[in-house]
């Protein structure tokens, strides 16, 4: 089994154990009572230039423990002082040592869009996002079949939250498009087996129409790898580990956004 298939499982186990304290229906009930979202995530990253969706991430599988000390509220404060447009924060618990705590404590904190960065498989991930705080979910599209994409795009769509179609291949660019997504993510890594092509992006740049908002994602961490994306037109970026391991957070996102 990929690493990928474990996640994506584990993910299936948390829902069933979550269900059996909220069910489905009571957790849809609380996520559409509350006042729709209104898409900032996308309204964001439609803005004119180049925006910034800083994670906040202890650990990961390819990388183990990043941030032994993960002060998650100080670290989203920093990102929003420093001109983050956006903050991604992980809930996976089991190799990510994240939370839903961390998103719902920093989703109250900060003013900026929370992006739920986690192995959605399941309608109720959507809805519990919606009630943490989240304006945007991430969809992966290699654990999802092109139905359940609409699907849950559609659900977003319902509660004003914007949904990240995240692709690695041309066939799943075809997937996120013909499934209605408006902003697509480009993973610079294979979650499969955690190699890096960074080339990635500009390859499958090319397939990703203007009208879709075009994220790249993983492995960026220099002015180099930021002014490549610039050139071919990114609308945003998507940086963990670089700024976790960065001890002056705010210094390394003014350094990669070209203010000094
Ligand atoms: O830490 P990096 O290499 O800057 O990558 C950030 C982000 O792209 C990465 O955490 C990520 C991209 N897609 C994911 C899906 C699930 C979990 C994590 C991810």
């Amino acid at each position: 089994m990929t690493i990928l298939e474990q996640l994506a499982d584990h993910a299936r186990e948390r829902v069933a154990q979550a269900k059996r304290n909220v069910s489905l229906e009571a957790i849809r009930r609380q996520a559409l009572s509350l006042p729709k979202g209104n898409f900032s995530f996308e309204n964001t990253l439609r803005r004119p230039g180049l925006s910034f969706i800083c994670e906040c991430k202890k650990a990961s599988p390819s990388k183990g423990l990043i941030a032994p000390d993960f002060p998650y509220l100080q670290i989203a404060r920093d990102y929003e002082e420093a001109g983050a447009d956006c903050i991604s924060v992980l809930t996976e618990p089991k190799w990510f040592l994240g939370s839903g705590e961390y998103l719902r404590e920093i989703a109250n904190s900060v003013s900026i869009p929370c992006l739920r960065k986690d192995f959605t498989v399941d309608e109720y991930m959507i809805y519990r996002a919606k009630v943490l705080g989240a304006s945007a979910v991430l969809l992966i599209c290699s654990i999802l079949r092109g139905g359940q994409i609409k699907e849950y795009i559609s659900i977003c769509d319902e509660l004003g939250l914007s949904a990240l179609v995240e692709v690695h291949s041309e066939d799943e660019v075809q997937a996120a498009l013909s499934a209605g997504a408006r902003i697509i993510g480009v993973n610079n890594r294979d979650l499969k087996d955690f190699s890096m092509d960074t080339d990635n992006s500009r390859r499958l740049r090319k397939l990703i129409r203007h009208d879709a908002l075009f994220v790249s994602e993983s492995g960026i961490g220099s002015a180099g790898d930021i002014g490549k994306l610039r050139k071919i037109d990114a609308d945003a970026v998507l940086i963990g580990e670089a700024l976790m391991r960065a001890a002056d957070k705010k210094n390394m996102l003014n350094e990669l956004r070209g203010i000094s």
